[in-house]
């Protein structure tokens, strides 16, 4: 699961040759963990381990497979700028690939937060990309009204996501609904990294967002996150393969 040779915009600087594949391992069981990342070892180009995986099995837990692989270290942390950038900073020894920032954690936080890990890691490859999450894929225009947002979800997540990429932040977590709009609002370089994936005929669980890998490759996302549909199928491997081919076929 090593990362592919041509990585994405940000990482190196390039087009991305194709939309890479991220396996969410939403577990508490590290025992389940250690069974998924063997079965997927050479068919998803990096392992997400989020809230359930970190707090459930610990920070060790989760070093010891970002010494053996690619991850994407989604903890979406939103606090005040200094307790952000701390957190940040606690968290650069696993050197993930990838790590979350809530964007509407504003300016201020998100610009701290890429401080931190550019002093940790200068221009070091190995510095982790920080990706701001815009408007979670499970809110739609309903969720967003409910909490005091007057705007649709596309309308949201431009707004953060050009605030978000002003500020420092390499990417953003979208819908793949949004992708089109923000290509054209930040360019071809901004890393889009794109939950809320479901292949045609699986169910979209609390997701409200959902677009198939295809649809999400078609419109330019770097990579995709697909957590249920993958960990939940019958041969989880297959599952993974099927999508991979998916993308590479769209
Ligand atoms: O807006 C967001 C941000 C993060 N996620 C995460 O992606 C996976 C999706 O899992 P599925 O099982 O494929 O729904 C999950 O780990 C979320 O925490 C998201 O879904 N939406």
């Amino acid at each position: 699961m090593g990362l592919p040779q041509e990585s994405g915009p940000g990482i190196k600087g390039v087009a991305p040759a194709r939309t890479r594949l991220i396996a969410a391992i939403d577990t508490a069981d590290p025992q389940r963990a250690r069974f998924l990342i063997n079965a997927l070892e050479g068919k998803v180009d990096a392992i997400k381990l989020g809230l359930e995986f970190t707090y459930s099995c610990g920070f060790d837990a989760a070093r010891e497979i970002a010494a053996r692989h690619p991850v994407f270290l989604d903890l979406k942390l939103h606090d005040i700028p200094n307790t952000v950038a701390a957190g940040l900073k606690a968290l650069c020894p696993l050197k993930p690939v990838l790590t979350t920032i809530h964007a509407s954690g504003g300016r201020e936080m998100i610009a701290r937060s890429r401080e931190v890990l550019q002093e940790a890691f200068g221009d070091s490859p190995e510095r982790p990309r920080l990706l701001a999450v815009t408007v979670l894929t499970s809110m739609d225009a309903a969720g967003l009204n409910e909490i005091g947002v007057p705007a649709s979800p596309l309308e949201q997540v431009i707004r953060l996501g050009k605030m978000a990429v002003e500020a420092g932040a390499d990417g953003l977590v979208c819908s793949a609904h949004e992708i089109t709009a923000l290509r054209e609002a930040l360019g071809p370089q901004v890393e889009l990294v794109v939950p809320g994936i479901r292949p045609a005929g699986s169910v979209a669980n609390d997701q409200k967002r959902v677009m198939t890998p295809a649809q999400a490759a078609r419109a330019g996302a770097s990579w995709i996150v697909v957590g249920r549909p993958i960990t939940q199928a019958e041969d989880p491997a297959r599952a993974a393969t099927l999508i991979q081919e998916e993308l590479a076929s769209a």
